[in-house]
């Protein structure tokens, strides 16, 4: 039995020797840059002749790894290898799948930093934004092996005197696991491992940015002595792999992190009953946010400045939680906003690397034209009072940008960008802030910043978010403290981290004897 699950701390790079630690990992990662990773199905390298390379976001020039690209015959092969592996690993015994998560939470934790530094160098984290990320993948692993262990203990049935009926919670099959690049250790070791632990087979195609960082993670897993089959590593174009994955008659799920548009298309596509399938697909789908966070004219406006900030700027605003939407009380309003431009314009942008960086590049050229192209609508919709540069010379970095004065209905408003880019919108009423708030198809996060209970109640009834903050930022879940997901368009009700969580990847057998 193990100890109870307590989250992994944070690193505290306010002392010297911790940023010399991490100074090394980056030393140690740099050394091992530009790499070739190839597929690995079913314990096998393959390498192929079509690569994709992966670049650091704040020096283009420089590549992280060159990773081989699957097509839809490796895809196959994959499919037909997890299908074959799901035959032995199904029947494992669940406390032994478990000890493979420990297992490779343990090592995780032993290189640490170095992980970290991965995600540096391949997603532009700051230390503490890349440190926070490798903390909750080690979580997600303690928490998701505790949690199979419990649910695989006899369950709560009415008891009949006539005979002995149990429930197993039993494995559903192959499951494609495509995770986002923003999270890329945390929610791609996340979903792996919750797939994995409960018994079912996976075909990882990971995001093309962030490849390099799941190719780790395989190799980790492999270390930890998962066997081969059970994860296979199939890295390629996410609309031409993908689509294959999804549509594949032996595909029994599909566990998806990213955009509305794929979660979208990947839902209507796996409802579509294949030749020889014998399943409805399920799919786990978390997608998009348009986070707000509402401040009441009673409120700390230092607290509710420190809010926005964190949640809207961290990781250049690349979360599905972050604060897009500062809706303010009037009587607050001017306060608040020259407190967050003022605490803004005190962020250190540039290289993620240095251990003074508050703000790293954004992920790739399409993402910067994305988010200038924003910039450019929101000049016509609100005021400019901040940032609004952009420079793709050496990297693709982006000013943390604020629009004041945005009407609830503008673009800039209810687009998710993704990106450092934040609408200050005026509320003339509390009950009027809270309906801005909900004026969104999304419903992930949100957070009020009030010292009025009369409100905060309200709120607690009516603020349509999955995850809805009081008095704190929307951003920054913890597993086990925070289970992760949103309403609406922000995905399929699903809670990452938390108790319910696996239950999405198993079906309940019961078995009743009679003597
Ligand atoms: N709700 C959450 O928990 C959560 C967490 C993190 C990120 N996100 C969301 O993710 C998005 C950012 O991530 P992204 O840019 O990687 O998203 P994305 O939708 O562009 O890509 C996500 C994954 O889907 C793959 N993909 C692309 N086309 C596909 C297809 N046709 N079939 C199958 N797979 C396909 C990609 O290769 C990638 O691995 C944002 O919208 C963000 O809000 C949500
Ligand atoms: N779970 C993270 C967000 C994940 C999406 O990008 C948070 O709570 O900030």
């Amino acid at each position: 039995m193990r100890a109870a699950f307590r989250n992994e701390p944070f690193t505290n790079f306010g002392a010297e020797s911790n940023n010399k630690a991490y100074d090394a990992a980056l030393e140690l990662v740099r050394s091992k840059l530009g790499q070739e990773y190839p597929l690995v199905i079913g314990g096998r390298r393959i390498s192929t002749t079509r690569t994709s390379l992966s670049i650091n976001p704040a020096s283009k020039n420089q590549v992280i790894g060159v990773v081989s690209q699957a097509d839809t015959k490796l895809a196959e092969e994959a499919i037909q290898t997890a299908a074959r592996t799901f035959e032995s690993w199904r029947f494992t015994e669940p406390n032994e799948r478990a000890r493979y998560l420990y297992k490779a939470a343990a090592l995780l934790r032993l290189r640490k930093h170095e992980f970290s530094a991965w995600m540096t160098l391949e997603a532009g984290k700051t230390r503490a934004e890349a440190d926070a990320d490798t903390a909750e993948a080690i979580d997600f692993m303690e928490f998701y092996a505790r949690e199979l262990q419990r649910i695989s203990e006899p369950q709560p049935l009415t008891p009949l005197d006539e005979e002995e009926n149990q429930l197993y919670y039993i494995p559903l099959g192959v499951g494609i696991v495509i995770p986002p690049w923003n999270f890329p250790l945390a929610i791609m070791a996340g979903m792996t491992t919750a797939a994995l632990v409960c018994g079912n087979t996976v075909v990882l195609k990971p995001a093309s940015p962030t490849a390099v960082i799941a190719a780790q993670f395989a190799l980790l897993l492999e270390e930890a002595g998962v066997p081969s089959g059970v994860v296979n590593y199939l890295p390629g174009p996410g609309g031409e792999v993908g689509d294959y994955l999804v549509d594949h008659p032996l595909t029994r799920f599909v566990s998806f992190t990213g955009s509305r548009e794929v979660g979208l298309r990947i839902n209507e596509r796996a409802a579509k009953t294949r030749p020889g399938q014998k399943w409805i697909k399920r799919v786990i789908a978390e997608m998009g946010g348009k986070d707000a966070i509402i401040v009441d004219d009673d409120a700390d406006l230092d607290l509710a400045a420190d809010s926005i900030v964190a949640a809207a700027f961290g990781f250049s605003g690349q979360k599905c939680s972050a604060c897009s939407r500062a809706i303010v009380h009037e009587a607050a309003y001017d306060e608040v906003l020259a407190k967050v431009i003022e605490r803004t314009h005190r962020l250190a942008v540039g290289d993620p690397a240095e251990a003074t960086t508050n703000v790293g590049a954004v992920i790739d050229d399409k993402a910067f034209r994305k988010i200038q192209e924003y910039i450019e609508i929101g000049k016509s919709e609100g005021q400019l009072v901040l940032g609004g540069a952009s420079d793709d010379s050496v990297g693709y970095f982006i000013e943390p940008t604020i629009f004041a004065d945005v009407d609830e209905n503008a673009r800039i408003s209810l687009e998710e960008i993704f990106g450092p880019v934040l609408a200050f919108t005026k509320a003339p009423s509390f009950e009027e802030a809270l309906r801005m708030a909900n004026n969104t198809e999304f419903g992930l996060t949100g957070a009020v910043i009030s010292r009025n209970r009369a409100h905060l109640e309200q709120a607690r009834r009516e603020f349509m978010a999955g995850n809805l903050y009081l008095n704190r930022k929307c951003t920054g879940a913890l597993v086990g403290a925070h289970p992760f997901g949103g309403f609406n368009m922000s995905g399929t009700d699903s809670k990452a981290g938390g108790r319910d969580y696996l239950l999405l990847f198993t079906q309940a057998k019961i078995v009743s004897e009679r003597y």
